[in-house]
């Protein structure tokens, strides 16, 4: 479904990712982690095709990103982005039947469109929600009206920029088994996140970026190890099993941040 090999990105006089290489199939989703800054909303950018590589290329179904139509990639991937900002009064339904733009000739709306749009805003539980004027929802109901607006785009690609940012418990968890039950359906799923013990949940496979590079990629017992726990996130942590999944006990912050802010830390050589 998408490859990629080699994509770096650079921006102010240094490479905010760096050399990372990826293959995501159909029906995986994948959990892309890292500490504030390390470059995980980046590379979601540029696997969109919202940022242009400095390096490297993506594929998406076997055709370079750079070669698609901006329709035509509309109707295989949607983004949900983290920054959004909609001043418009428009209905929670009139924002969700955004997503169907892609698909609707000369924009026209037909009853299969209305259908979808019914069903996403379902999907996420957000169907109450339909008439209320957008800029009027809480953060956490905007949240699900916008991922509904990208489940109504019916993507083949899916990417999630911190989707249960602003959620309560119950509706990150069930954004994050909608993402499964996506994967399930074939659909390939990306999203960035910070709980790692989510991630280790529900996600297939996680990326653990650091400092603008891919330093762990694997299932969550590969990845999330205290050593590395400590020298990327610098926490000092302890990892258990439940049910066969590792559980992250944080126990506190190491003496040192190991992702200082420093300009020249990334500057290409
Ligand atoms: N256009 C830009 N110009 C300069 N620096 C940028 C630009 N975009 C992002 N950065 C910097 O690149 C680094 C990576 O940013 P990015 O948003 O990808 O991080 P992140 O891993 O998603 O972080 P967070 O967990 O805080 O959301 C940060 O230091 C950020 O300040």
């Amino acid at each position: 479904m998408l490859e990629v090999s080699g994509l770096g990105y650079r921006a102010a006089g240094r490479w905010l990712v760096r050399d990372v290489a990826l293959q995501v199939p159909a029906g995986e989703f994948c959990a892309i982690l890292g500490p504030n800054g390390a470059g995980k909303t980046t590379l979601l950018r540029l696997l969109s095709g919202e940022l242009t590589p400095s390096r490297g290329a993506v594929q998406l179904l076997g055709r370079p990103l750079s070669s698609y139509a901006p329709l035509a990639l509309a109707q295989q991937r949607a983004l949900l982005s983290q920054k959004r900002h909609l001043e418009f009064p428009f209905r929670a339904l009139e924002v969700v039947m955004l997503g169907r733009l892609p698909h609707q000739a000369r924009g026209h709306e037909t009853p299969r469109d209305r259908a979808v749009v019914a069903e996403s805003l379902t999907r996420v539980e957000a169907q109450g929600l339909s008439e209320r004027v957008y800029p009027s929802l809480s953060g956490g109901e905007a949240s699900r009206v916008d991922l509904a607006r990208v489940l109504a785009q019916e993507p083949q690609l899916l990417l999630l920029d911190e989707p249960t940012n602003h959620l309560d418990p119950r509706h990150q968890l069930a954004v994050l088994a909608l993402a499964r039950e996506l994967a399930a359906g074939g659909c390939a799923v990306i999203a960035t996140m910070h709980d790692l013990n989510l991630a280790a949940r529900f996600a297939d496979r996680l990326v653990l970026m650091h400092r603008g590079e891919v330093v762990s990629l694997g299932s969550a017992s590969e990845v999330l190890t205290e050593d590395r726990l400590r020298s990327v996130y610098g926490v000092e942590a302890q990892v258990t099993q439940l049910r066969g999944r590792p559980l992250v006990v944080l126990e506190g912050a190491t003496p040192r941040d190991p992702q200082p802010h420093d300009p020249h830390a990334l500057v290409s050589v």
